[in-house]
């Protein structure tokens, strides 16, 4: 009898007439008749893959089944003893990981509910996971909404889970074999899978982005650090690389979001994120949306990459120049090859990169006793003569700043290299070795090879050096806060590591607790474009400041972005938002 009116319904759908049924229901069961051919009067038994194909399907999904266990295992501790069953499917609808209770595995394996069963609507009928597959939205399919007579005692809630690249992955199911007559029975249902496939999400995203930033986001700021609505992986300039589905809210609906830069459609860049980190309070990370709304946001710093690196011979002096960053490993396994010799070095390196240091540490490694160092701005022919005379056996001579050399000076050094073949010559310049004015013959005295330090900018072993400076230099432990410190990693450094030691110091000077917090740095500060030296020209140049220039210019250079505006002009962010009112400037269109 209930047969007959479910088959009597579905006619009446077929005829196009409304029955009440939710829209996606109705549009099933026409697919099941009219695309599928499907009878149903027909009780057909599950469709169930074979072993093989059920290890390729599993084989497949293998990665999601592992970011959605611990997911579906808390999940299923939510319902134990309320006869549901959770099905994990794969993106075609196959059951790939199952949790029920093991006193109804035999009713729910004839039911379909296990591994291997294949859910999809083109094979089971209208159906929990078939129709989220189709609608690639949660579903309830409630009883008689399944085609089949041999499924209408089920009641099955579905959500989608989608990769980070926006397609879908798998079909999370909720069902109970035996349910109330209601549909409405099941929307604690339909929340608790919903909310399980959005922790999925998340965890899948999180898992693929240790080296990217990620901005989480949420309506609720107490739920901000703990359960977040909303993930994004993004660039260093801020493109989405990856995102959680709830992410599609934020982005014009059916246009593309990988690749949009996240301040298209928040008011934030990826300048802002060390402000909206954990150490922050929460109630100041707020975010701006498109249609004038607000979130709370979380960004997480990505981590550093690990690599493999050459490792060095020896340990001592030049082991302790680098915590691991791989051009500098290279670096220094060159010295450390060429320390015992004899052959003269000039160490190339903007300012402040650590060629003095090196060159000290190739001496120690050196077999050479005797060491003077000489800075070469100002130095007479006699001066150098003189020092040099105090020396005796194998010596190292360390002529700082060789593009400096006076050229008398230099043709004097030349002499005493060759009169003194004991002396080994290590220079350092801050200019690229081309552009080095001096006498051939006395370049090839220096330069036996060049060794080029890298600039900070481009180390990867910033956030060590910081550290151990930090644990050397600081009293009382001082520490970063993780703000503090991605506001650090971001900069561009064109002082090198005599600039970060500086803001260091003065960090850990300010600070009032052990914590050093983003308001205990000082600001950038960047030499004028017209600052007379070596440096406003040449290859081993920093990039250029923003000295002089009006605010105006620099929120044009800085595309008004307030955060990188702020950090050119050395102020904060509000300072530029105060000063943009007073000068009552606009962005462009
Ligand atoms: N590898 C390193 N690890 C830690 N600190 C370093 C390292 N290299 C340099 N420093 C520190 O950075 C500062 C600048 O180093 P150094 O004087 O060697 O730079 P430089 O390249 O010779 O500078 P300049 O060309 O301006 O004379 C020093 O305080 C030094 O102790």
């Amino acid at each position: 009898m209930k047969h007959a009116r479910h088959v009597e319904e579905i006619e009446r759908v077929l005829e196009g007439n409304p029955t009440g049924r939710d829209s996606f229901v109705s549009a099933s069961w026409r697919r099941c008749v009219e695309l599928y051919g499907m009878d149903p009067m027909r009780a057909d038994p599950a469709h169930i893959v074979t072993e093989a194909e059920l290890r390729e399907h599993r084989k497949q999904a293998e990665w999601m089944i592992a970011a959605a266990r611990s997911g579906l295992q808390s999940l299923f501790r939510q319902v134990a003893g309320q006869n549901y069953v959770l099905l994990l499917t794969d993106a075609k609808g196959v059951c790939v990981d199952f949790f029920g209770d093991d006193l109804f595995t035999e009713d729910l394996r004839s039911a379909g509910l296990y591994l291997g069963s294949n859910w999809s609507e083109d094979l089971a009928g209208t159906c929990g996971v078939g129709a989220c597959i189709i609608t690639q939205a949660p579903v309830t399919v409630h009883q008689d909404d399944h085609f089949g007579n041999a499924h209408t005692a089920l009641s099955c809630t579905a959500a989608p889970i989608f990769d980070s690249l926006g397609q879908l992955a798998a079909v999370l199911d909720i069902s109970l074999l035996r349910s109330p007559a209601p549909k409405t029975s099941q929307s604690l249902a339909m929340s608790l899978v919903t909310t399980a496939a959005r922790r999925v999400e998340m965890a899948n995203l999180m898992a693929e982005s240790p080296r990217d930033w990620v901005l989480r986001l949420s309506s609720s700021p107490e739920f901000l650090d703990v359960d977040p609505e909303v993930a994004v992986r993004l660039d260093g300039s801020g493109r989405v690389l990856g995102y959680t589905s709830a992410a599609r809210r934020l982005f014009p609906e059916g246009g593309a979001i990988l690749g949009h830069r996240i301040d298209e459609v928040l008011g934030v860049s990826v300048d802002d994120l060390p402000d909206l980190m954990r150490d922050r309070p929460t109630e100041e990370r707020v975010i701006e949306t498109r249609d004038g709304g607000a979130l709370f946001g979380h960004a997480i710093a990505p981590k550093a990459p690990r690599q493999a690196l050459p490792r060095m011979r020896s340990g001592g002096a030049l082991a302790g120049l680098s915590g691991g960053d791989p051009a500098m490993a290279r670096l220094l396994d060159q010295a450390e090859r060429l320390a015992p010799g004899t052959v003269p070095l000039l160490i190339a390196g903007e300012t402040g990169t650590g060629k003095t240091r090196l060159a000290r540490a190739i001496h120690m490694t050196s077999k050479a006793q005797g060491f003077l160092s000489l800075d070469c701005a100002g130095l007479s022919a006699a001066a150098l003569g003189a020092a040099c005379q105090a020396l005796a056996g194998p010596s190292t001579l360390l002529l700082r700043r060789i593009e400096d050399l006076a050229p008398e000076t230099a043709t004097a050094l030349a002499g005493l290299l060759d009169r003194q073949p004991d002396l080994r010559p290590l220079s350092t310049c801050c200019l690229e070795p081309a552009r080095v004015a001096l006498p051939r013959t006395l370049f090839h005295r220096l330069a036996g090879a060049v060794l080029s330090v890298p600039p900070l900018r481009m180390r990867r072993d910033l956030g060590w050096l910081m550290e151990r400076h930090l644990r050397r230099h600081a009293a009382d432990a001082v520490r970063l806060s993780p703000s503090a410190r991605a506001e650090l990693m971001a900069r561009s450094w064109p002082g090198n590591i005599r600039e970060l030691e500086q803001v260091l110091d003065v960090a850990a000077a300010l600070c009032d607790g052990p914590v050093i917090d983003l308001h205990d740095l000082p600001a950038p500060v960047a030499p004028s474009p017209l600052a007379p030296g070596p440096l406003a020209s040449g290859p081993l140049a920093p990039p250029a400041a923003a000295a002089g220039e009006s605010l105006e210019q620099v929120l044009a250079a800085c595309e008004w972005n307030m955060a990188r505006a702020a950090r050119r002009l050395g102020v904060n962010r509000s300072t530029i938002l105060r000063r943009i009112r007073a000068a009552g400037l606009q962005p462009p269109g």
